[in-house]
C-alpha cells in the first residue's frame, strides 16, 4: 500500500503521523511510505532520518493527498486538507467530528473512508489511541493552569502548592478518566489540594485505591460539581462520552459564582468542551477571560510537547496502521471490531452513531459499511 504523511498545518502543531521507527516497520512489511519534506522537523527527525528508514520525501502535501492510498496524520484535517481527500482513499487520524459540522460535511463530501483514532476501542472498554495523548494533555493541564494562575496572566496570583503557612490551591478535576487521572497525579505532585469528580463509581474506587489520601473523590452530582467548582482555584475539564459532544456541565450564568482569577483548563475542548463559555484556542493565543475566569482551551495540547507525544502516539497506532496497510481497511475492520469502532465516515455516509446524532446525519450501520 502507498501510505502518505503530510506535514501538520494546525496552529503550533509539530507532531507527525509516523516516526522514522514506524516507517521502518511499515516498509519492512513491503509497503511504500511517502513523507512531506520537513514533516518531522518539529520532533527532531530530519528528511534524512526518514529516508534512512525507507521513506521517500515528497515536496508538497498536495502530491501526497493526490497519490496516497492511506493518509496518516495526527490532527483532524483542516479545510485545505479535507478538500483534497477523495473517494476510495483511507484517512487514519484524530477527527473529533461531533462538535465540527464543517469538517464532517467535508469528509462526507469527499467520499473518503475515515477512521478516527479517538473512537478505536480495546477489550477493557478503553480508547487505546486516545489514551497516550490524554496522558500527555492530563499531565500538561496543571502546568498550563499553574501558569494561568499567575497574576500577569489574569489569574488569582496563587502558587499551586502554596508555601509553609499558606494553603495550596484547590484543583477540581471533572472526569476521572485518563486525562483526569494524569492531571490529578501532577497537581497532587505539585502540592495542590485535589478533588476528582466522576459519575462512574468503579472509577472513583480505582482512583481512591490508586492515590489513597493524597486526593479526594466525589460523585459528580449537579450539586457537588457546582459547589466544588465555585470553591476551586483551578478546574480541569476532563469528561468524555466517546465520539459525542462533551456535556456542558457549567453554564454561562454560573461562571460569575466562581472565584475571580480562577482558571479553567478545558481539556475536553476537542469534543466541544464541558463549560458553556469554552471555545477552542490555539497555542499562539491559549487563554481568554470571561467573568474574571481565565479559560485555557487549546484543542491540541500535546502538540506543544511534540516529540514525547509523537513517539507515544506511534507506539499505540503502529499495530493498527500495519493492520490497515497489510489487509486493507475493510478486512482489517472485519477482523477487529475494536478498529472497526474507529470508522466514522465511509463513502459519503456517517458510520458513527454519536456523530450522526450530534449533527443530524442518517447513520450508516457499521455492518452495512463492512459488508
Ligand atoms: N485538548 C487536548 O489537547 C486533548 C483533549 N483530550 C480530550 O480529553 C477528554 C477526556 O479524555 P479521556 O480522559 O481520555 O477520556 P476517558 O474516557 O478516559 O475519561 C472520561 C471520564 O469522564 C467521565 N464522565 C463522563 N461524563 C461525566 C460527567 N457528566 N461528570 C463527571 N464525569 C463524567 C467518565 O466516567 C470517564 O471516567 C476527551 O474529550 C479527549 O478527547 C485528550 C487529549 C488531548
Ligand atoms: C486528542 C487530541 O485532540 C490531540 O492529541 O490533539
Ligand atoms: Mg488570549
Amino acid at each position: 500500500m502507498l501510505i502518505g504523511v503530510p506535514k501538520e498545518i494546525k496552529n503550533h502543531e509539530y507532531r507527525v503521523g509516523l516516526t522514522p521507527v514506524s516507517v521502518r516497520e511499515i516498509t519492512t512489511h513491503g509497503h511504500k511510505v511517502i513523507i512531506e519534506t520537513g514533516a518531522g522537523d518539529g520532533i527532531g527527525c530530519s528528511d534524512a532520518d526518514y529516508i534512512a528508514a525507507g521513506a521517500e520525501i515528497i515536496g508538497t502535501a498536495s502530491e501526497i493527498f493526490a497519490t496516497a492510498e492511506m493518509v496518516v496524520k495526527v490532527k483532524e484535517p483542516q479545510k485545505v486538507e479535507y478538500e483534497q481527500l477523495r473517494d476510495g482513499q483511507l484517512l487514519f487520524t484524530y477527527l473529533h467530528l461531533a462538535p465540527d459540522a464543517d469538517q464532517t460535511a467535508g469528509l462526507v463530501k469527499s467520499g473518503v473512508t475515515a477512521i478516527a483514532y479517538e473512537t478505536v476501542t480495546d477489550r477493557n472498554g478503553g480508547l487505546p489511541l486516545l489514551a497516550p495523548m490524554s496522558e500527555v494533555a492530563g499531565r500538561m493541564a496543571p502546568q498550563v493552569g499553574a501558569a494561568a494562575l499567575q497574576k500577569a496572566n489574569g489569574g488569582r496570583g496563587m502558587l499551586l502548592g502554596g508555601v509553609p503557612g499558606v494553603a495550596p490551591a484547590k484543583v477540581v478535576v471533572i472526569g476521572g478518566g485518563v486525562v483526569g487521572t494524569n492531571a490529578a497525579r501532577i497537581a497532587a505532585g505539585m502540592g495542590a489540594d485535589v478533588t476528582i469528580l466522576d459519575r462512574n463509581i468503579k472509577r472513583l474506587t480505582y482512583l481512591d485505591d490508586l492515590f489513597g489520601p493524597r486526593i479526594k473523590t466525589q460523585y459528580a452530582t449537579i450539586d457537588d460539581t457546582e459547589a466544588l467548582v465555585y470553591e476551586a482555584d483551578m478546574v480541569v475539564g476532563a469528561v468524555l462520552i466517546p465520539g459525542a459532544a462533551a456535556p456542558k456541565l457549567i453554564h454561562r450564568d454560573q461562571l460569575s459564582k466562581m472565584k475571580p482569577g480562577s482558571v479553567i483548563v478545558d481539556v475536553a475542548i476537542d469534543q466541544g468542551g464541558c463549560f458553556e463559555t469554552s471555545k477552542a484556542t490555539t497555542h499562539a493565543d491559549p487563554t481568554y477571560i470571561v467573568d474574571d475566569v481565565v479559560h485555557y482551551c487549546v484543542a491540541n495540547m500535546p502538540g506543544a510537547v511534540a516529540r514525547t507525544s509523537t513517539f507515544a502516539l506511534n507506539n499505540a497506532t503502529l499495530p493498527f496502521t500495519l493492520a490497515l496497510a497489510n489487509k486493507g481497511w475493510k478486512k482489517a475492520c472485519q477482523d477487529d471490531p475494536h478498529l472497526a469502532a474507529g470508522l466514522n465516515v465511509h463513502a459519503g455516509q456517517v458510520t458513527y452513531q454519536a456523530v450522526a446524532d450530534a449533527l443530524g446525519y442518517k447513520h450508516l450501520p457499521l455492518e452495512n459499511a463492512l459488508s
